[in-house]
């Protein structure tokens, strides 16, 4: 093959860097004659850091700018979380591959308690998450949950200089930052559902760029893709245009992909909580298998509590 040169976009935060430079050995290795450059570009979440997300407005805040570097020629693809893509990507882009899903779960970090169920009443936990929010209080309605922006390093920090009880952050995260040993307990699904998405790596380019598209493919992992089909089709259900307290979790067992769901009111005090499965679904089902979960939880309830939220717009940060 001829020389290739490809470039990826990607924020500068360390997560964000970790991935992009993962993306591009992989990518290295497999064309080990191609020439893969980074390019950092600043985008609107990061620049805005004081403000709750879901206060800001706007989707693709971690995505826009990025998004039309691309459109405009100037990067081949770029690299995201795939937690933090929309579910509606602008035209002309397309995911084209998404990576093995290795860590989907939340993590539970303190200083001082090994589990949530360790924490003393009245604890003050950091998240601003809807979702982690109100999962929490669903379980524990005691706790004072705060508000926990910023990249990763910055929220551990919070965690001392805030004086918390304890954090809430994506294990996938931390152990790809070599933070796996500040992870007390993996939370379980029982406990919190994770965000449509989380702990998979989306790799965006140009619809119309054959010769990028091609080239990436080898990064696809089919399962995950199916998994994550479901999982964003649920929450396009859902959403509206809204950061919504929602957690997915689509996994496989042998070839039967589950899908379980959960719609919570703010407080964690009203739930609609269900699953679907579906038995060796391609893309097609997998998408059906997200409306039909989707339209069952309205339906039982998860319309009332949707209704009630303030909506803006934002992601899952
Ligand atoms: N919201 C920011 C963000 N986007 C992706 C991850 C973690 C990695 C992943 O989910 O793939 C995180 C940090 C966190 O939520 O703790």
């Amino acid at each position: 093959m001829e020389k290739q040169r490809l470039i990826i976009g990607t924020r500068a935060s360390k997560l964000a860097l970790w991935q992009a430079h993962y993306i591009a050995g992989r990518l290295e290795e497999r064309y080990p004659d191609s020439q893969i450059e980074i390019r950092h570009i600043t985008t609107t979440g990061d620049k805005i850091l004081d403000v709750p997300l879901a206060k800001i407005g706007g989707k693709g805040l971690f995505t826009k700018e990025i998004e039309s570097a691309m459109l405009s020629g100037e990067i081949d693809l770029a690299v995201h979380s795939l937690k933090d893509m929309p579910t509606e990507l602008p035209a002309g882009l397309t995911l084209a591959a998404v990576t093995e899903r290795l860590d989907p779960g939340d993590a539970f970090v303190s200083n001082r308690y090994q589990s949530l169920d360790e924490l003393p009443q009245g604890a003050k936990v950091g998240t601003s998450s809807l979702r982690r929010r109100a999962q929490l209080l669903a379980c524990r309605p005691d706790l004072v949950i705060s508000d926990l922006r910023g990249n990763v390093d910055t929220r551990l920090r919070k965690l001392e200089d805030e004086k918390l009880d304890a954090i809430v952050l994506a294990v996938a995260g931390l152990k790809r930052l070599d933070l796996g040993d500040r992870i007390r307990q993996v939370l379980p699904r029982s406990i919190c559902l994770p965000a449509v998405g989380q702990g998979a790596l989306a790799i965006e380019t140009r619809a119309d760029d054959r010769h990028t598209v091609d080239m990436i493919s080898c990064l696809e992992d089919a399962p995950t893709r199916l998994a994550v089909t479901a999982e964003r089709s649920f929450l396009r259900m859902v959403e509206g245009g809204c950061q919504v307290p929602v957690g997915v979790y689509a996994d496989w067992q042998e070839d039967i992909l589950r899908l379980t769901a959960v719609i919570l009111s703010l407080d964690g005090q009203r739930i609609v909580r269900d699953w679907l499965w579906g038995m060796q679904p391609d893309q097609a089902v997998a998408e059906e298998m997200g409306r039909e979960l989707a339209d069952k939880m309205l339906a039982a309830g998860g319309r009332t509590i949707l209704s009630e939220l303030d909506c803006r717009e934002g992601g899952e940060h």
